[in-house]
């Protein structure tokens, strides 16, 4: 639990995620990352010098077969309020618009149910699960298929909505989070959905642990450069950092 309250406070801490009397929605899908981002938020919440707090929020995406009750005890153990928002966006998009491009609409139509679903919460931020991988994937992603050199950012200000995104996970390595989720042995839900994932994502997480084989070391030197360029957003405030976890 150390280490991985260890990553998290030094990405909240170079980012500024988190001020005092902050109410923070952590949009929980039922998958390993968000699970584990729930548990450190709720551990951190503890110890942290800026009191905040916590509600997990999951949209089910209208799959029968997927039980969140599980969750609903871990979020009763961990003393954090549970809110689940009952959606057809799984049939929607699979069985009615039959669409061609589904990964892009459903994360279109979940982003801004969990928004409005924090907003009704009293929760002005909303915290995702992505990691340091993700990081790594997203920005080679957008340079090799879109010739864009781009990436989320730590925290996203969204004017439209006054909601601002916080990644608070972005410097645990996916590794590290499979295996807090094993060793925690975090509810994870299965997840029915049709569609296989991102293959382009896959493709380039493949390409990157292949070139790691050779270049041991590369996924943090093309993080650096990221924060050392910076992109926009991304240059960390290192002035009130904990020690890295070794
Ligand atoms: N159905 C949902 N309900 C609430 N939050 C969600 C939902 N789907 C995704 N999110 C949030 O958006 C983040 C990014 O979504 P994405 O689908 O890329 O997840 P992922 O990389 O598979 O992570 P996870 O292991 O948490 O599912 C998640 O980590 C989670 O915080």
């Amino acid at each position: 639990m150390q280490k991985m309250l260890s990553y998290v406070r030094r990405a909240v801490d170079h980012y500024h995620m988190i001020e005092e009397g902050d109410r923070i929605a952590v949009g929980v899908s039922g998958g390993k990352d968000s699970l584990a981002l729930l548990v450190a938020l709720a551990k951190l919440r503890a110890f942290y010098p800026q009191k905040f707090e916590i509600v997990a929020i999951t949209l089910e995406m209208g799959y029968a077969e997927m039980d969140f009750s599980p969750v609903q005890a871990l979020c009763d153990e961990l003393g954090v309020e549970y809110i689940r928002i009952p959606t057809q966006i799984g049939p929607i998009i699979f069985d009615i618009r039959k669409e061609e491009n589904p990964c892009a609409l459903c994360a279109k139509m979940r982003r801004g149910a969990l928004h409005e679903a924090a907003k009704a919460a009293g929760c002005k931020k909303v915290a995702l699960g992505h990691h340091f991988d993700d990081v790594v994937e997203t920005y080679m992603l957008s340079l090799f298929y879109e010739g864009r050199i781009s990436c989320f950012q730590p925290v996203t200000f969204l004017d439209r909505t006054g909601i601002t995104l916080i990644r608070p996970l972005l410097y645990t390595p996916e590794y590290y989070v499979r295996s807090f989720a094993a060793r925690h042995v975090l509810p994870i839900v299965h997840n029915p959905c049709p569609a296989d994932g991102n293959t382009k994502r896959q493709e380039i997480k493949d390409l990157l642990k292949s070139l790691e084989q050779t270049m041991p070391g590369l996924r943090e030197r093309i993080f650096g450069a990221i924060q050392r360029y910076p992109l926009k957003g991304w240059a960390p405030d290192r002035t009130r950092t904990p020690k890295r976890p070794k």
